[in-house]
């Protein structure tokens, strides 16, 4: 509640009208039978004049409640989208503060939910509260005291009505939660399924896997039926089931008053006003009673967004660290890391130092803490123990734009945007220009294939950027790595769906055109960086080997053997 609170505060004013225009509205309803009984009253006295002027009065104020009604929904409607967009953006501000470690506490997926259908749900119940809210209790209150006031002799039918149309919906409403909760579940799943397949659909095609896949889609969405079916049974039972309440309240006010008649000639015109103080409690039980249902799903949605909103980021940046220009010399010095909720250590005790311009490879097993490292240099992490040191700085230290500007880090699966090839470039450099874009095309080898079309870097990269192969999307993010010229260039097995000529000719060009840079590539193939200045050899989060090509194959069995096993197999 908190949540809605703070972001209510702009808002106050508009609130207030709404408010406002809600509380004309039931009061407006509640009026109207009080004057509908004195128009009957001038029928039966056959006093024209009464009946034209209660008339009038009737009709002014049926106007004066829709105008309200209007009103009301114009300023909910702004108040709740409002709301819903300012929380949106804060969610969004605050991911972007989070470390990777944050992001995969939640998830990307599950992210995306928070801030879209968490944010519509609040959103309905922003619209709900300040639609129903204030409205029910002065709807409920109002027809129950006018109810008893204007016919005090039944008042009992009118508390035996409040109380089995309350027990009923207390019964009713609880199952109707519980159902609620489930279609949610299972509408997230059936999108989960759906997404799954359609993104995956190449696999699912080339393993021949449709009907296996079409089966578990139909069994999620068959209990989706079910389950929706189920709240259909409920609701038609329990509409008829409340209307037999109502009117058999109704029909019992009717006799009452007809058989005492004579005696009490007064509540033939009263009964009209009673009855409908009576529809009136009902309904606002029922709204109520429904309002209360869909409110528990919003809270629900309310609460996920406080989570994202209260997490403080596990990495922050030293805001008063001052801005230089970072050179590229980097020192790990007795690094340690386990992954945030994973307390298998990936790396273990690892010391280096590399010098600025050198190019350093990293080879070892899968799963041998390649990544890892790489990833403590551009501080997407911090180290568990020990010290990463970034052109004398250490990271802990450092300020954010002097190492986003000295590191760039091409990731092992090539992720563009949608956008134009040139919108993508400037990600690593937010001024380049035409020249820049080539320059850096041609060291990635992306050149070739750029300059074939007819609007060069203005062509679009589609969704998914599925208009390009996996080698151009690798190309195209080399180029991205290198356009901004970075003091440090880490390149994570990305070029590895580029053909051996194609590869060799991205290093060849990274060596002549980014001289003073420190390149650190890691690679699946040693033949990848056999001719660095130095390699690092990485075993099960360990430091085991470091040197060149031949100094390794002398002193580091793990890399002696790693070669062989390749070369054995062609891949050298
Ligand atoms: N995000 C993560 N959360 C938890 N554990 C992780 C995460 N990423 C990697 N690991 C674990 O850390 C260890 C090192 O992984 P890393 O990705 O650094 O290996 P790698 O040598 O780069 O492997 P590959 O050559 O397959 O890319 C592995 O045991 C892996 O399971």
């Amino acid at each position: 509640m908190q949540i809605l609170k703070e972001h209510a505060k702009p808002y106050i004013r508009d609130i207030m009208f709404s408010i406002i225009a809600v509380i004309i509205m039931a009061v407006a309803s509640l009026w109207q039978p009080r004057l509908l009984q004195q128009v009957m009253k001038a029928i039966i006295a056959d006093n024209q004049n009464k009946v034209v002027s209660y008339g009038i009065q009737l009709l002014l104020l049926a106007m004066i409640g829709l105008i309200a009604g209007v009103i009301n929904t114009i300023f909910a409607a702004k108040v709740s989208q409002a709301i819903a967009a300012d929380i949106r953006t804060n969610e969004y501000e605050k991911i972007q503060s989070f470390s990777f470690g944050n992001i995969e506490q939640f998830s990307a997926g599950n992210l995306v939910v928070r801030m879209t259908n968490d944010v519509n749900q609040v959103q309905q119940l922003v619209m709900m509260i300040l639609q129903s809210l204030t409205r029910i209790p002065i709807l409920f209150i109002g027809a129950f005291i006018l109810a008893l006031v204007t016919l005090p002799r039944l008042w009992w039918i009118v508390i035996l009505m409040v109380v089995l149309i309350f027990l009923a919906s207390q019964v009713v409403f609880k199952q109707m939660g519980k159902f609620f909760f489930k279609i949610q579940q299972l509408i997230d799943k059936t999108n989960t399924l759906a997404k799954e397949n359609l993104q995956g659909v190449r696999v699912v095609k080339s393993f021949n896997q449709e009907k296996n896949e079409t089966n578990h889609f139909t069994d999620n969405s068959n209990e989706l039926t079910h389950v929706n079916t189920t709240v259909g049974y409920l609701f038609s039972t329990m509409m008829p089931m409340f209307m037999l309440i109502s009117y058999t309240a109704i029909g019992a006010a009717i006799l009452f008053v007809g058989r005492d008649v004579v005696k009490h000639p007064n509540d033939l015109v009263a009964i009209t006003s009673f009855t409908s103080y009576l529809m009136q409690i009902f309904f606002a039980i029922m709204i109520g009673g429904m309002m209360a249902t869909f409110a528990s799903r919003g809270f629900v949605s309310l609460n996920r967004i406080k989570e994202i909103l209260d997490t403080v980021p596990n990495l922050t940046y030293n805001k008063t660290a001052p801005e230089v220009d970072l050179s590229g010399d980097v020192s790990f010095r007795n690094v340690s890391f386990h992954y945030p909720e994973d307390n298998k250590t990936a790396l273990q005790n690892v010391s280096f130092d590399i010098k600025a311009g050198e190019m350093i490879g990293i080879v070892g097993a899968t799963g041998s803490g390649k990544t890892t490292l790489a990833q403590l240099i551009p501080r997407l992490y911090d180290p568990t123990e020990g010290e990463v040191v970034v052109g004398g700085v250490n990271l802990k230290d450092v300020n954010e734009k002097s190492l986003r500007s000295a590191v760039s880090f091409v990731l092992q699966k090539a992720i563009l945007f949608s956008g134009t090839i040139a919108a993508n470039l400037r990600q690593g450099k937010k001024d380049a220009d035409d020249k820049d874009f080539q320059k850096a095309a041609e060291i990635a080898q992306a050149a070739e294939f750029v300059n074939q079309y007819d609007d060069n870097f203005n062509h679009i990269v589609e969704e998914r950027s599925s208009n390009f192969s996996g080698g151009q999307k690798q190309r195209l993010s080399i180029a991205r790595g290198v356009v901004g010229s970075p003091k440090i260039l880490i390149l994570d097995d990305s070029t590895s769906a580029l053909d051996a000529r194609s590869e060799k000719l991205v290093q060849e060009a990274l060596n002549k055109e980014l001289k003073g840079t420190t390149t650190i590539v890691i690679a699946e193939k040693i033949s990848s960086v056999i001719h660095a200045n130095r390699i690092l050899v990485m075993d099960e989060g360990k430091l085991v080997g470091i040197g060149t090509h031949d100094d390794l194959l002398d002193s580091s069995p793990v890399y002696a053997e790693i070669y062989q096993t390749q070369k054995a197999k062609g891949a050298k």
